[in-house]
C-alpha cells in the first residue's frame, strides 16, 4: 500500500472545533444560540443513528439541538405542516428531514417546502440553482465535504482532470459543480457510461457516488491520483466504500477510506452551514476562511 490515508474523522474534528469557536463569538454577538432542527420519520436503524448523532454534535458545538421523531405512517400532510411550522420558527436557522423517507411520502415535495434560507442540507432547487450559477446558498453538506478534504489534500485544485462517479442530485451534481467552481476539468460518469475504466483512468481526482460496493477496481487508477469514495454499503463483510480500497490504495497517490473517510464531514459541514444560515439570519458577519 502506497497511498495515503486521508483522515476524515481529524478532518471533520478540527472543523467541529472551528465552529465551536465561532459559535461562542456567534451567541455573544446575537444573544442566542444558532438552532438545527432535524426531522426523523420511522425507525430505519441507520437513519436513527445518524439523526442521534447530529444531535449530539449540535450540542458540542454550543448550538441548539431541535429533534423531531415522528411515526413511520405518518402523512405527507402532517410531515409538510411540521416543515411550515419550523420555517415560522425564529430559533430555527437550519431544517433537515432526514432521507431516506417511506415510500408514500414525495421526498421532492418535502424538500422543496423548506424554506431555501434554512435548508442546510443544500437540497433545494432554489440552493442547486444558486450553486450552478455561483450565488451563495447551502452547499449539500456530503460533496462539500469532499472538497475540504480535497483542498487539504492537494491545495489548489486548478486544472485537474476530474472524475465524478454518480449522477444524483444530492452527492454527484452538486460535486462536479464544486469541482468546476475549482477550475477543475469535470467529467460525470455514470451507469451508462461507455468503457469506464479508461475514463477513470484519465482522472488525477476520483469521486466515487454510485452505491454499489467495490466497482471501482485497483487497476483503473491512474497512479497518483486522488480518490474519494462517498459510498457506505453494508456488506456481510461489513461496512464498504464503492472503491476497492485495497487495489485503489496501492496505486492512488491519497485516499479516503470507509468508515472514516467523507462520512464524518458529512455531519460537520451540516453545522457549518447551521452556523452560516444563523450568521446570515442575524446580519452578523462570520469568518469564511475559518469554515
Ligand atoms: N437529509 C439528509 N439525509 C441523508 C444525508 C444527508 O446529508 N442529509 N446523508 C446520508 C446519511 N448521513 C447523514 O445524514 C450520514 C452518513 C454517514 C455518516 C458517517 O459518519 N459515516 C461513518 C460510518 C457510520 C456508520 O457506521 O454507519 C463513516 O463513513 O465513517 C454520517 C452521516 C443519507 N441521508
Amino acid at each position: 500500500m502506497s497511498a495515503t490515508i486521508i483522515d476524515g474523522k481529524a478532518a471533520a474534528a478540527a472543523l467541529r472545533e472551528r465552529i465551536r469557536l465561532q459559535t461562542e463569538g456567534f451567541v455573544a454577538r446575537a444573544g442566542r444560540k444558532p438552532g438545527l432542527a432535524v426531522v426523523l420519520v420511522g425507525e430505519d436503524p441507520a437513519s436513527s443513528v445518524y439523526v442521534r448523532s447530529k444531535g449530539k454534535a449540535t450540542i458540542a458545538a454550543g448550538m441548539a439541538s431541535f429533534e423531531h421523531k415522528l411515526p413511520i405512517d405518518v402523512s405527507q400532510d402532517e410531515l409538510i405542516a411540521l416543515v411550515d411550522s419550523l420555517n415560522a420558527d425564529e430559533a430555527v436557522d437550519g431544517i433537515l428531514v432526514q432521507l431516506p423517507l417511506p415510500k408514500h411520502i414525495d421526498e421532492q415535495a418535502v424538500t422543496t417546502r423548506i424554506d431555501p434560507d434554512k435548508d442546510v442540507d443544500g437540497f433545494h432547487p432554489v440552493n442547486a440553482g444558486r450553486l450552478a450559477t455561483g450565488l451563495n446558498g447551502f452547499v449539500p453538506c456530503t460533496p462539500y465535504g469532499c472538497i475540504m478534504l480535497l483542498k487539504e489534500q492537494l491545495g489548489d485544485l486548478t486544472g485537474l482532470d476530474a472524475v465524478v462517479i454518480g449522477r444524483s442530485n444530492i452527492v454527484g451534481k452538486p460535486m462536479a459543480q464544486l469541482l468546476l467552481k475549482e477550475s477543475c476539468t469535470v467529467t460525470v460518469a455514470h451507469s451508462r457510461t461507455r468503457d469506464l475504466a479508461s475514463v477513470v483512468h484519465r482522472a488525477d481526482i476520483v469521486v466515487a457516488a454510485v452505491g454499489v460496493p467495490h466497482m471501482v477496481k485497483g487497476e483503473w487508477i491512474k497512479p497518483g491520483a486522488t480518490v474519494i469514495d462517498v459510498g457506505i454499503n453494508r456488506t456481510e463483510d461489513g461496512l464498504v466504500g464503492d472503491v476497492d480500497f485495497a487495489g485503489a490504495a496501492s496505486v492512488a497517490g491519497a485516499i479516503t477510506p470507509v468508515p472514516g473517510g467523507v462520512g464524518p464531514m458529512t455531519i460537520a459541514v451540516l453545522l457549518r452551514n447551521t452556523l452560516i444560515s444563523a450568521h446570515r439570519r442575524a446580519g452578523v458577519a462570520y469568518d469564511k476562511d475559518a469554515l
